[in-house]
């Protein structure tokens, strides 16, 4: 909608030879997910550089200055690759690259999509194809995860991330020096963490560090968030004035549906009917205060997230000294979705590392292992429960949490809290106001959370 946003500053490039690249393309976070697996598996194997970028923070051209990279690529729309790899496949169909483009580089795809759709991972399987075409050597099958499975995609990744570890180990056994720890993982070994979060008390505050203008605060979480950095383009582009908010069903009917107009005050704005609006809903501020008092903390401290070794995330940002201190329930809030989406499948391992109980310990292992997948799955996907669900769940002071925030990129562990595309159902002349409907769900989960959560579908 509008101007396209200028795309995410990639970091500099890393010497080619010797690593491994993993290029993702993402729509809701499941194949940034996967990506980020493959790479955790990578230097447990002792896999000496592995780098893992979204793909449109990476030059295509650059492509033949590889060795090795696996694709990591979910299906959108109806068979439509994501947002994020469409410059890049438009580069890979320029005529001009010849068949001999891609000799040398060894590639393997791993494609996310769902079988219930009659373009089944469109996108995975045509860049498989063209990589060939361009003269990239394959170093195994095509992967295809399928939501249909039990245990979601990871039911075809497991095994396929054993037969390419195996592959590569064969091809180049110096890659993977330690292969042996990939599939006998000892889940008692936490590895390095490669952030660090430094909390300070709410009496140690510098002034400087409360930001009020609601564009810059987005902006300065979503910079600050590892996870975020070359996800999305940290500030919004347009700050709308709601001026309707009209419930469209009757107050006793169990569905919320509304009516929302919003206006642009600046009228800056400019849009199609077929364009889509990406808009950041804000959630329940009891749900995220509950899941940070939950992990023992203080919601209205303040924290800043950092880079091992001293740089703030991201390297030469704005965010310095005082001025990268954010409040950690606007930080939350901002970038992690608690209180709708359920925990990634690492969260289990992670939170196995700090149980104390031991039956709690085996059974976060056990949900952890590939064994307990589709148990983990049914319990935690299909039953749709929350990272704050699953928190109350856990025994003891759920201090594991606060462990594992202060030593592992924690917004991994949770799915990020992002825009929400919605298409637009009305064309203004006056270009200046954008319509649309939504419909919520409200809910509670146990006795011991008394917040009410939700959640909206337009
Ligand atoms: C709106 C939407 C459209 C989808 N369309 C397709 C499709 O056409 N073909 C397919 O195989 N999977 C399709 N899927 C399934 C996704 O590819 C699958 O859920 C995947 O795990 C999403 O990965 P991501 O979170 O990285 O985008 C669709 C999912 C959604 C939500």
């Amino acid at each position: 909608m509008g101007p396209s946003p200028s795309p995410p500053q990639p970091p500099p490039p890393l010497p080619a030879t010797g690593r491994l690249l993993v290029l993702y393309a993402s729509q809701t976070g499941n194949a940034m997910d996967a990506a980020e697996r493959v790479v955790r598996e990578a230097e447990r194997g002792g896999c000496p550089a592995v780098d893992v970028l979204s793909m449109d923070s990476f030059d295509p051209s650059c492509l033949p200055g590889e060795r090795s990279v696996v694709f990591v690529v979910s299906t959108t729309g109806q068979g439509d690759p994501p947002d994020s790899m469409k410059g890049f496949w438009r580069y890979l169909l320029k005529k001009d690259l010849g068949a001999r483009w891609l000799e040398g580089l060894r590639f393997a795809v791993f494609g996310l999509g769902d079988s219930g759709y009659q373009k089944y991972n469109l996108p995975a399987k045509k860049i498989d194809r063209r990589l060939l075409q361009l003269g990239a050597e394959i170093i195994i099958e095509i992967g295809l995860g399928d939501d249909q499975h039990p245990s979601g995609y990871e039911g075809a990744l497991d095994p396929w991330l054993l037969s390419l570890w195996e592959s590569l180990n064969k091809a180049n056994p110096s890659l993977l020096p330690r292969i042996t720890d990939i599939i006998n993982p000892n889940l008692n070994y936490l590895g390095d963490s490669k952030i660090e979060v430094i909390y300070y008390s709410c009496n140690d505050t510098p002034p400087d560090s409360i930001v009020s203008d609601s564009k810059k605060l987005i902006k300065r979480a979503r910079l600050m968030s590892p996870a975020l950095k070359f996800h999305s383009d940290g500030e919004p582009q347009y700050m709308l004035k709601m001026v309707t908010n009209q419930r469209l069903t009757k107050e006793d009917y169990e569905k919320d549906v509304r009516h929302f107009e919003l206006e642009d005050p600046s009228s800056g704005i400019s849009y199609q009917v077929g364009d889509a609006l990406e808009i950041l809903p804000s959630q329940n501020p009891s749900a995220v205060n509950a899941f940070i008092e939950r992990c023992n903390l203080d919601p209205d401290c303040y924290i800043t997230i950092r880079a091992k070794g001293g740089d703030e995330v991201p390297n030469g940002s704005l965010l310095n000294g005082s001025m990268g201190r954010i409040k950690l329930s606007t930080f939350v809030a901002l970038t992690m979705d608690v209180a709708s989406a359920s925990p990634r499948r690492y969260f289990f391992e992670i939170m196995s590392h700090f149980a104390t109980a031991e039956h709690e310990k085996e059974r976060l292992q056990y949900f952890a292992s590939p064994e307990g997948r589709d148990d983990l799955y049914q319990y935690n996907q299909k039953e749709s429960r929350t990272v704050l669900e699953v928190s109350y769940v856990l025994t003891g002071d759920f201090l594991y949490a606060v462990l594992a925030i202060q030593k592992i990129s924690v917004c991994k562990l949770y799915h990020l809290y992002d825009n929400r595309p919605l298409s637009l159902e009305f064309f203004s002349w006056l270009n200046r106001e954008i319509w649309f409907c939504a419909t919520f769900r409200y809910w509670r989960i146990f006795p011991r959370c008394t917040c009410l959560l939700n959640g909206w579908c337009n």
